[in-house]
């Protein structure tokens, strides 16, 4: 009798969890799938429980052209068949998530713009892989704990507090650029540039958000490098229901690091802390984000106004992953494409001898660099390193057309697809020519939101200005010492990996000037 009926109960626990497997890799998204096409959302046909996954893991042709900027159909070649075929707004699905693919500007900025915005999140399919790198700091915080974030931490990007960092991103260059000195003297000439102003934007980032001059910030520092790589490894089923479980040890590992450099953040925090009170709120040494934002967090802020420790932790960590690689990528595309145009190697030293005369750099000088930033948009066009922005949406949206776009679908904007598109650019869209930026600020672009290498509406960068004066100071800083040319050993390979990078490396060839 007891065998009868634990055996029963064992048959039933069995059902139940076949039901509850079918209702979550079958029913349930097969359902959404109808409410979607329902709505006029169509696209791909999704084979469930992998969604459209197969058909983007097949690669893209290579190109014949040893370098052409013309990319969306190599670094996304899914999205670049499914939009001939579904035109700049489609649904495709990751797993069991459906994802809005937008590339028409029009179409986001009906969505998304004034108190649309609201209606939009991050997505959460997101949120707990990227846990470890960004916690619950400013880039995946939502609703009213972002905007007390964003609210906090925007004073400390002030102008400035920016211009206090100049000497530090102009020592830390000036270490790249004397290694790279030591290989041009061993007449080793092709250097991977990619590596070195990788380096020295992670050290710039750390120096510049907690500070490295100690051992524990040391230390973080590295930890932070070793996740990075760690998370970059991660087998990734996004979507998938259990497909985390196919990268437990790697994100179990990723999860432990992750606990160090907390525990390490925090012993920075309590001694700034204890600092800062020892000195009656006084002066601080520590002139990094994370000293700006104890700073503004002193007893006499309203509650409302501070950030705790665990906020702070998160918040040094997001600017960590948000900035330095990012900024490392536009550094490394624009001596690239500096180095397959020398025209505008030599625009550009003659713009900074007028500035600055080969006087160390400061704020008003950076400023005149005009061409510098039409290079810097032109190259921010051309290869986004944040290639795509995501939202979800936290409730039903109307389009305005009499679509809805329903609770919990995913938006997916391909910048690369809008900044690469003839409709928008005309027909040079795939051509480096910074000028077009000389006119106005968005280059030429028939619609204001056809250009979002930041981002767009209340969530855009808010480094921004951090990184286009990292990018000023160590660009003149290079091409006061070297010309670049470019080594036959490049190989032209964009690919997305989260971020836009060349994959085989940057070479180049460096002569002293
Ligand atoms: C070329 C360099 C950079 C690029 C291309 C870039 C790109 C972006 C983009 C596209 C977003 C919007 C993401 C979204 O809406 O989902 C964003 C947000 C953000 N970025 Fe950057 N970024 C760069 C540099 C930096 C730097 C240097 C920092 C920090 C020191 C930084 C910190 C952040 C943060 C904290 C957010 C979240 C803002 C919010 O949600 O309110 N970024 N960035």
């Amino acid at each position: 009798m007891e065998y009868f009926l634990l055996y029963s109960m064992g048959g039933s626990l069995l059902l139940s969890l076949i039901a509850g497997a079918i209702s979550i890799f079958w029913l349930s998204p097969v359902w959404k799938w109808c409410r979607l096409r329902k709505n006029g959302l169509s696209g791909p046909s999704p084979h469930f429980p992998l969604g459209n996954l197969m058909e983007m893991s097949k690669k893209g042709e290579a190109s014949a052209a040893p370098v052409t900027h013309d990319i969306h159909s190599s670094v996304f070649p899914y999205f670049s068949r499914w939009r001939n075929a579904y035109g700049k707004t489609f649904v495709y699905w990751l797993g069991t998530e459906p994802f809005l693919y937008v590339a028409d500007p029009e179409f986001l900025k009906r969505v998304t713009s004034g108190a649309m915005g609201k209606k939009w999140g991050k997505p959460n399919v997101f949120k707990h892989d990227r846990r470890p790198m960004f916690g619950t700091g400013l880039v995946m915080a939502d609703g009213d704990d972002w905007t007390r974030h964003r609210h906090i931490i925007s004073p400390a990007f002030s102008m400035t507090n920016l211009n206090a960092m100049i000497s530090v991103m102009q020592e830390t260059t000036n270490k790249m650029l004397k290694e790279w000195g030591e290989q041009l003297a061993l007449g080793q000439h092709e250097i991977d540039v990619e590596i070195g102003v990788t380096k020295n934007a992670a050290e710039i980032i750390a120096k510049t958000s907690f500070g490295i001059s100690e051992e524990k910030g040391k230390k973080v520092f590295e930890k932070l490098q070793l996740m990075q790589k760690m998370l970059f490894k991660t087998n990734r089923l996004v979507g998938v229901p259990l497909g985390k479980m196919l990268s437990a040890k790697k994100s179990y590992q990723a999860w432990k690091l992750g606990k160090e450099i907390d525990q390490l953040l925090f012993a920075i925090i309590s001694s700034r802390k204890q600092e800062y009170d020892s000195n009656d709120g006084g002066s601080t040494t520590h002139r990094d984000l994370l000293g700006l934002l104890l700073a503004g967090n002193q007893d006499n802020a309203q509650l409302e106004r501070k950030l705790t420790t665990r906020e702070l932790v998160d918040e040094c960590k997001t600017f960590f992953f948000g900035g330095h690689e990012t900024t490392a990528l536009a550094l490394s595309w624009t001596l690239l494409l500096l180095a397959l145009h020398p025209e505008w190697q030599t625009a550009l030293r003659d713009e900074l001898m007028q500035v600055s005369g080969g006087r160390s750099l400061d704020s008003t000088m950076l400023s005149r660099l005009t061409k510098m930033g039409w290079v810097w948009n032109e190259v921010l066009r051309l290869y986004p390193p944040a290639p795509n922005v995501q939202r979800q949406a936290r409730e039903d949206v109307e389009t305005g057309d009499g679509v809805v776009i329903p609770r919990g679908t995913n938006m997916w904007v391909d910048a690369v697809g809008m900044h690469h598109d003839p409709a928008l650019w005309g027909d040079d869209a795939n051509e480096f020519r910074p000028e077009r930026f000389k006119e106005e600020i968005h280059g030429g672009c028939k619609h204001r939101m056809g250009f979002v290498p930041f981002g767009f509406g209340g969530r855009i960068c808010i480094g921004r200005n951090l990184t286009l004066m990292e990018f000023k100071i160590v660009l003149s800083l290079i091409l006061r010492e070297f010309s670049l040319t470019l080594s036959p050993s490049y190989s032209h390979s964009p690919r997305i990996m989260l971020s836009l990078r060349p994959s085989q490396g940057v070479q180049l060839i460096l002569n002293k000037i």
